[in-house]
């Protein structure tokens, strides 16, 4: 482990010269890691056996994920107390809206999808939408600190590439998790505003909208090769929303099974595309008008040797370095779902956001859900 301060200085060294890097807390963890590239390559996954960090394009059809390897790259990582758990209450931002997108556009291809489910085959569909606000704090690691302290529940990160961009999260999905032969994964879907009590009442839309996901993932991974136990469904908060969220877990049948098989075969869940995936990726691509990049796509550790630190006790393990990544070490995986994500461009950042339509959708409600979702990442640059 380095000093909070040290940790810092040399991420501030990566940004100075330009060179890739991550920095990135798994929920309820107190501690950030980082993987620093030595060059400014970019690669890219190629059969999924590599170990790094990596960052998949929604659309990845025909191009694999950006890894930043650990054969290149080193790993650090600090302990962090986040100062500022999320308050109580429910967060209210008001704040005009920069560069507002024009509220009918959206309402017009919320109207389209519903038609298509009316018409159609479709049961379900994701769509989504960008907005742009100025930023009035510079440093972008300062945001970071600020999102890492809000949302501890979350997955929070920070990823550069200098030929890609700046992207910056805190998701509460899990693609799935990986370790030694135990899977784990979520579905999580349907959404309604915290307002001071997690006890609440979700109606038939959201149930149904969140059973597609279960029963999507369940049917994907074989019940039976998997030896899959599935919750209950229950409520999380995700800052100032709620979710319903089922855990699937079970065990890998193969120790030697191929990550990337699995990943494409999950991504993208109905959770941010729909059902069936073909037809509603295909409406999404002709029809949300603007190229969702990385957002709804995936990222995270893959075949990441198992450091073991997670608490104080912790504390005393030394700087991990790439010679001690032997083949003996304990390999996880720890994907999740690109969700409440911005891109930072300059002196704004862009801001992603969606929901799932079904026919019991009701476009306004859709239009405000999107809404809230942007208030996520406004909390921290407001
Ligand atoms: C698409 C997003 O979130 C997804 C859509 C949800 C919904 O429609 O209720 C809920 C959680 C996520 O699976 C997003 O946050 O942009």
């Amino acid at each position: 482990m380095i000093s909070l301060e040290d940790f810092f200085d040399r991420i501030q060294y990566q940004i100075k010269n330009k060179l890739p890097y991550t920095i990135y807390k798994k929920a309820d963890e107190n501690v950030l890691h980082s993987i620093l590239q030595n060059d400014n390559k970019l690669y890219r996954v190629k059969n999924y056996s590599e170990s790094g960090f990596i960052f998949s394009l929604f659309d990845n059809e025909r191009i694999n994920p950006i890894i930043i390897p650990l054969s290149n790259a080193k790993p650090f990582s600090t302990f962090f107390i986040p100062s500022e758990a999320y308050d109580k209450s429910a967060m209210i931002i008001n704040e005009p809206f920069h560069f507002p997108l024009r509220k009918v556009d959206y309402m017009e291809l919320l109207n389209k999808a519903l038609n298509e489910i009316k018409t159609g085959d479709m049961q379900k569909v994701v769509v989504s939408r960008t907005e742009k606000v100025d930023l009035k704090e510079d440093s972008i690691i300062t945001i970071f600190k600020k999102l890492a302290n809000t949302y501890t529940g979350a997955f929070v990160y920070l990823w550069y590439h200098p030929k890609v961009g700046t992207w910056m999260g805190a998701t509460p999905e899990t693609l799935f998790k990986i370790n030694d032969s135990e899977f784990n994964t979520m579905a999580l879907a349907g959404t309604q505003p915290f307002q001071g009590s997690m006890e609440v009442e979700w109606g038939e839309k959201e149930i149904m909208e969140q059973q597609l996901v279960v029963d999507d993932i369940v049917n994907k991974l074989n019940s039976e090769e998997f030896n899959l136990q599935i919750s209950s469904r229950y409520t999380v908060r995700a800052g100032n929303i709620l979710h319903l969220r089922t855990d699937i877990k079970g065990t890998l049948p193969d120790s030697n099974l191929n990550i990337g098989e699995l990943v494409n075969s999950l991504h993208p869940t109905p959770a941010v595309c729909g059902l069936p995936a073909e037809e509603a990726k295909k409406f999404i691509l002709k029809n949300e008008g603007y190229n969702r990049k990385y957002y709804t796509g995936y990222l995270g550790e893959l075949n990441i040797p198992d450091f073991k630190i997670k608490n104080e006790d912790d504390l005393l393990l030394d700087e991990i370095e790439n010679e001690e990544l032997d083949e003996s070490t304990n390999k996880k995986s720890d994907l999740y779902v690109n969700l409440r994500c911005m891109e930072i461009v300059g002196h704004k950042a862009v801001l992603y956001v969606g929901g799932g339509i079904t026919k019991d959708s009701d476009a306004e409600k859709e239009w405000e859900e999107t809404v809230n979702k942007t208030k996520v990442m406004k909390k921290v640059l407001f």
